[in-house]
């Protein structure tokens, strides 16, 4: 006999966004229910952030020392005997328990809400069953993330491939690592494997990293290059053959029209996403969707007014601090009754290369779009600043837009650190601050975040060393 709950707020699904409305809204009071079918902690936690970024962190340790080889040049490939596959396995897991406890049942529970687990669906605009419970509630967030999602490719089916998903279980290095698709996941994970000792190359149906300012995705595929990470760009893969040893050949066509095999030892498919929505019932609840997402407006509203939706499943800006920012709008909305709208313009990103990729607000490409000429850019390289000299890590650069009233329109930044480098940005873009705002600040000497003083020093420059003012500067030394 199913047992019914009453609640003010309902979330489907407990990761990156599900929990963060699940935290608030039990600290702030309001009776509710969480549901998750699945590991606690989503994506991020268990197939996403957490498992890539430690994998990362094991395979950087392989390198350490790495561009101290040679006096000259740097060299950048993987040491000889790097770190065992099977110890940076175990790392990635150990990570993973230690964080895991901060995500659990227990912890939510211990915060008041009621967690339920199994898999939801809507059974009416106004009630979700899961399991033997149905839930009503005055509000509903769904929040139920994406899956990978997989191209139609003949053959691709016929045997098996890696994913996000499957990736992180690996306890033995791939021979020959062949990664579909050149985005976030496709370079992290190669850059990772290759260090960790594994051959890798990437196809890129386009070119590596489209999404990114092309000046500042240079840097870290000429990188890749250099460690010995095979990029094929503007590919096309025709089909997939799996042997019975478990091994691929993919036939792709290369930008010149040409057609070429290459023999793998694992595949893994890294080529977008899609939302899950499945079994949700949405139609039950009257909940508009697409392939690419629930619709949401502003507010992250759905076409049922009692429901919002949050995070990957929505199609939007897929990031954890993306569902965790929508989370938050959410809070405002559905406990406060806030007409708070999701307005953020920085949209804050990192490729956790080496070197790593950041960007806020807009790249010069769609700046140029949005202002035509009228925008002034502005660049700092990484060679320049004396401590990334020190440290042999003077690859890549830092690039300011502003638009046609002098605003910061986007920063992009690629190099060691970036992502750190990137903060005083994320702070001036929020707080509505011009680039005089980090040129007034001391940095200290020497730092890596010295380069932001300079990228936004370079906005004054001319005026400073004008004519007009080294004429001033004489006429004041009559006095
Ligand atoms: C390899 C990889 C690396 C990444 N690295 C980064 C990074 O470095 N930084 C970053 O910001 N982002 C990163 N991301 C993206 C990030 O993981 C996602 O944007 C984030 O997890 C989205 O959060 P979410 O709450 O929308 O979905 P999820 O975290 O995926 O959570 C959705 C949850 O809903 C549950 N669920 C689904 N349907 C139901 C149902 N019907 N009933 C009950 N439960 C359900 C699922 O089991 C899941 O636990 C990465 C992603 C991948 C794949
Ligand atoms: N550091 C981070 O924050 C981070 C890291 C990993 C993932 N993510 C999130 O996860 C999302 C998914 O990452 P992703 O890399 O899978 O997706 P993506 O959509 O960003 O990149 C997929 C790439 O695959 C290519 N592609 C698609 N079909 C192809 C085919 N048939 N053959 C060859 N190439 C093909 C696309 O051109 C694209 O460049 C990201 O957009 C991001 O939101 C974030």
């Amino acid at each position: 006999m199913a047992q019914t709950i009453k609640a003010d707020l309902c979330i489907i699904g407990g990761g990156s966004g599900g929990l963060y409305v699940a935290a608030g809204a039990a600290q702030l009071g309001a009776r509710t229910v969480l549901i998750e079918r699945d590991a606690m902690g989503g994506d991020c936690l268990n197939h996403g952030c957490i498992p890539s970024k430690a994998l990362l962190a094991a395979a950087k340790s392989a390198t350490a020392g790495a561009a101290f080889a040679d006096a000259g040049a740097p060299d950048t490939a993987p040491r000889p005997a790097p770190l065992p596959f099977a110890r940076a396995h175990a790392h990635v897991h150990e990570v993973i328990a230690s964080i895991a406890p901060h995500d659990s049942v227990e912890r939510f529970e211990g915060l008041g809400c009621t967690v339920i687990q199994a898999h939801a669906r809507f059974a009416d605009p106004r009630t979700v069953v899961a399991g033997d419970t149905r839930v009503r509630a005055r509000r509903f967030v769904v929040a139920t993330g994406s899956r990978p999602a997989v191209p139609a490719i003949p053959g691709l089916d016929d045997g098996p491939y890696l994913t996000n998903e499957t990736l992180f279980d690996l306890t033995a290095c791939p021979e020959h690592l062949i990664v579909l698709g050149g985005g976030p996941i496709g370079v992290e994970m190669a850059q990772a494997h290759r260090r960790l000792g594994a051959r890798v190359t990437v196809l890129e149906a386009d070119r590596a990293l489209n999404r990114e300012d092309p000046e500042l995705a240079q840097p870290v595929v000429d990188r890749l290059r250099a460690e010995g990470v095979a990029i094929h760009e503007r590919v096309r893969v025709d089909r997939v053959d799996h042997d019975r040893a478990g091994g691929v050949r993919v036939v792709l066509t290369d930008a010149d029209g040409r057609s070429r095999t290459i023999d793998g030892s694992h595949l893994l498919v890294a080529t977008g996403r899609r939302p899950t929505l499945d079994g949700l019932d949405l139609e039950a609840a009257g909940i508009d969707h697409g392939a690419e997402g629930i619709r949401v407006d502003a507010r992250l509203r759905t076409s049922n007014r009692r429901v919002f939706a949050i995070g990957d499943c929505t199609g939007g800006r897929q990031f954890t601090h993306m569902a965790g920012y929508e989370g938050g709008i959410v809070i405002r909305n559905a406990l406060f009754r806030l007409p708070a709208k999701a307005t953020d313009r920085s949209h804050p990103r990192v490729t956790y290369t080496e070197p790593e990729l950041a960007q806020a607000g807009l790249t010069e490409a769609e700046a140029r779009r949005l202002h035509g000429d009228r925008i002034r850019v502005f660049r700092a390289a990484m060679a320049d600043n004396d401590r990334a000299r020190a440290e042999r890590q003077g690859e890549g650069l830092a690039k300011l837009v502003l638009d046609p009233h002098g605003r910061i329109a986007g920063v992009g930044i690629a190099g060691a650190h970036a992502g750190e480098l990137l903060q005083p940005w994320l702070v001036a873009l929020s707080a509505r601050l011009g680039p005089k705002a980090l040129t007034g600040m001391i940095a200290p000497y020497p730092t890596l975040g010295e380069i932001n003083k300079r990228l936004a020093g370079l906005v004054y420059a001319d005026r400073l060393f004008s004519a007009k003012t080294r004429a001033l500067v004489r006429l004041l030394q009559k006095f």
